[in-house]
């Protein structure tokens, strides 16, 4: 599903990642841990598309992404990835049922059945009484709800996870992390989370720790 071949990346004299390689499976829960300045964010980043290596090779969904052009990179990113960040980053002026939308817009999908896709998802998170409620007037926890419901709006080969609870209570943390197992089970959706959260590290399949610009396994 998602393969990287010795990942470069320095910020001036500064090695960050030193020869990253990785090889996750669709369906994978996979966490990366490490001290902070480790790389975790910039490894993130890079897998994700919305940074890029000095050099070496990412392979998702059989596409090797490390080849594409900025338009091509833009287009399987809204269409094959899904993220959701420590701060939501929900628009404050859309309700919960808009802001969820937004990726189906951005692909051309049809008013209506992204609404539907919508409804269904926020359905799924719990959130049915909540679609028109704007993201002021939701709990942090249902924010990050929202923001999960938005991730899956284009049934993302991968969800990326930056730091997903680290702003939420040990109450809400805990619910987020049941839900990335249940849509694991439910949809096979794969993961890869960077988090300094041990307990999501530990329930994951695989817990990768960034060291001295290398993933120890
Ligand atoms: N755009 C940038 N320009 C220069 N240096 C950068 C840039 N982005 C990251 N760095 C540096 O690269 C190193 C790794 O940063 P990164 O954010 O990947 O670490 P991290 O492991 O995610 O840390 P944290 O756990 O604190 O979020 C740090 O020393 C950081 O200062």
């Amino acid at each position: 599903m998602i393969v990287a071949k010795q990942i470069q990346k320095s910020y001036g004299k500064l090695s960050v990642l030193k020869g990253v390689d990785l090889s996750i499976q669709q369906g994978e829960i996979v966490s990366i841990v490490g001290k902070s300045g480790a790389g975790k964010s910039t490894l993130l980043h890079i897998l994700g598309t919305l940074d890029t290596a000095d050099s070496g090779q990412i392979f998702i969904a059989g596409e090797e992404i490390s080849k594409l052009n900025q338009k091509k990179l833009a287009d399987f990113r809204s269409k094959n990835l899904g993220f959701v960040f420590q701060f939501h980053h929900l628009l404050p002026e859309f309700n919960a049922l808009e802001n969820v939308c937004i990726p189906a817009f951005i692909n051309g999908t049809s008013d209506a059945i992204a609404k539907k896709r919508a409804h269904e998802l926020l359905d799924y998170l719990g959130l049915a009484a909540r679609t028109t409620h704007k993201p002021a007037q939701l709990s942090g926890g249902e924010q990050q709800r929202v923001a999960v419901a938005r991730a899956l709006m284009n049934q993302p080969a991968v969800i990326f996870a930056d730091e997903p609870s680290g702003n939420l209570d040990s109450a809400s943390s805990q619910d987020l992390h049941q839900l990335i197992f249940n849509l694991r089970k439910d949809f096979q959706q794969t993961f890869i989370i960077v988090t300094h959260n041990e307990e999501l590290a530990r329930m994951s399949d695989r817990r990768l720790e960034m060291k001295d610009g290398l993933l120890l396994s």
